[in-house]
């Protein structure tokens, strides 16, 4: 295929992805953001993402990159405009479309606008001639996602128009999926709700375990090898959290709610999921008796390990509960070095566990089940260590002396 002219409004996790990625497939890319310290940034060859590829990408394709901080650069004179804004959740609950609407008010007539922004089933109904393309990504697995994704989907009233835009996939050999608009949106909420429901259906049932004296690691094992349910999504943890399930599930709610359709799967999966931070706390301080001066050691910050991003981050939600209740926090993360609100964060696990009488494996950072057990019990008031994510080797853990808490057990 021609090489193209694509603009990308947008250079967060999504937008700088696309224009990466795009760049690398010999397109010449235009991208731009509001926000001026971050082109800067980019400019200089500073991505400020922790995304396994992207820096390299960024900077081997950067005579197909251009960074500017005026959106018009890259809504006109190009073939395709890639829109990659934030849809935070609004005040009730629903997508807060200002940055979509705010882009799509400045593109100049005759320019093809795709919209890549997870926005509200129906948004791209209002907008004539607006193609619909959802992103899957991954964070932490942005450009591995990108150009090797498990399908394409293309929305779009023109069917000539959805081609044009699924050939600029070609090269990553994804089955494609053309639609109308409206359903190429629904794809993508009801992809992300489904995981939501997979992920609270298997916290409760953890809940459930520790109840009945089984084994939530045995019951999924058991489960994931029926490829009907199939193996992702069952690893228990204290909660779902990040940039896209909470206000994706929000957001599909208040749709269906002005649809007229109760959706009580959904809503129960959100309310499962806001009940699993307490629950972590409930134990934490079941094993300590009090939370009251209890000195306790964080392990991951993150919303899931392989990112930077600690946006609605399920951590950080048990943080605020223990330190609410008086407990005293220090923790460590492999990608987070400045101190949060009640939290006092040091560079190594064992400086975190240092006169701790608990550590909590919050986040699941592969790094965490290669510690070294004896020297971490060694420097603790207590050497107990709740597990939430049951990602620790249990023998080594036990056999330095530790008592060990699993989730589901
Ligand atoms: N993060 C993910 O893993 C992911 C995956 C798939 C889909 N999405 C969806 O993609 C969209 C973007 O998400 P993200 O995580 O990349 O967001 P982000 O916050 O990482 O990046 C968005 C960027 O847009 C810029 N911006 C905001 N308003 C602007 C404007 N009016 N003009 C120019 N730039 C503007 C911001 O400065 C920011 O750099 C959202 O709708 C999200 O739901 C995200
Ligand atoms: O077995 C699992 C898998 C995930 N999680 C948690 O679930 C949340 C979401 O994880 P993941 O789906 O990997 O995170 P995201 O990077 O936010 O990706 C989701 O959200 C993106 C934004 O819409 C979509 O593009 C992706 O397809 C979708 O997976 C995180 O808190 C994880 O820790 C678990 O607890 N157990």
């Amino acid at each position: 295929m021609r090489a193209k002219r694509i603009g990308v409004v947008g250079a967060g996790y999504v937008g700088l992805t696309t224009a990466a990625c795009f760049a690398h497939l010999g397109h010449r890319v235009i991208c731009a953001d509001a926000d001026a310290a971050k082109i800067e940034a980019l400019k200089a060859g500073e991505i400020g993402l922790h995304e396994p590829g992207l820096g390299e990408l960024v900077a081997r394709n950067r005579e197909r990159l251009e960074f500017v901080t005026d959106n018009a650069s890259a809504l006109s004179d190009v073939d395709f405009a890639f829109v990659c804004v934030p849809t935070p959740t609004g005040p009730d609950g629903a997508a807060d479309l200002s940055a979509v609407e705010q882009v799509l008010s400045e593109v100049p007539a005759g320019t093809r606008v795709v919209l890549k922004s997870t926005v509200p089933v129906g948004t791209a109904a209002k907008h004539p001639g607006v193609v619909s393309n959802p992103e899957f990504l991954r964070e932490g697995h942005a450009v591995e996602d990108f150009l090797r994704p498990q399908r394409i989907v293309i929305g779009a009233q023109d069917e000539r128009q959805a081609h044009e835009v699924a050939e600029l996939y070609a090269p990553t050999k994804a089955p494609a999926v053309l639609t109308d608009n409206t359903s190429a949106e629904l794809v993508k909420y009801a992809s992300n709700c489904f995981l939501a429901l997979k992920l609270s259906y298997v916290n409760t049932l953890a809940e459930l375990c520790e109840h009945l004296d089984a084994d939530i690691d045995g019951v999924t094992e058991g489960m994931r090898l029926d490829d009907r349910i199939g193996a992702s999504c069952l690893q228990p943890g204290p909660g779902w959290g990040g940039s896209c399930l909470p206000k994706d599930t929000l957001a599909l709610l208040a749709t269906a709610k002005a649809a007229g359709v109760d959706f009580a799967t959904l809503e129960a999966a959100v309310s499962a999921n806001r009940h699993q931070p307490q629950r972590v706390v409930d134990r934490i301080r079941e094993e300590l008796g009090t939370l009251h001066g209890a000195k306790i050691g964080l392990l991951g910050l993150t919303f899931k390990a392989g990112t930077n991003d600690l946006r609605d981050s399920p951590a950080l939600v048990v943080a605020r509960l223990l330190a609410q209740e008086g407990a005293e926090l220090t923790a460590y993360d492999p990608c987070v070095g400045e101190d949060r609100p009640n939290i006092s964060t040091r560079s190594t696990a064992e400086e975190a566990a240092a006169g701790t009488d608990m550590l909590v494996v919050l986040t699941e950072w592969p790094e965490f089940a290669e510690l070294d057990w004896p020297e971490l019990a060694g420097r603790m008031a207590g050497p107990r260590i709740f597990d939430t994510r049951n990602v620790l080797p249990e023998e080594k853990v036990r056999e330095a002396g530790f008592h060990l808490i699993r989730t589901g057990r």
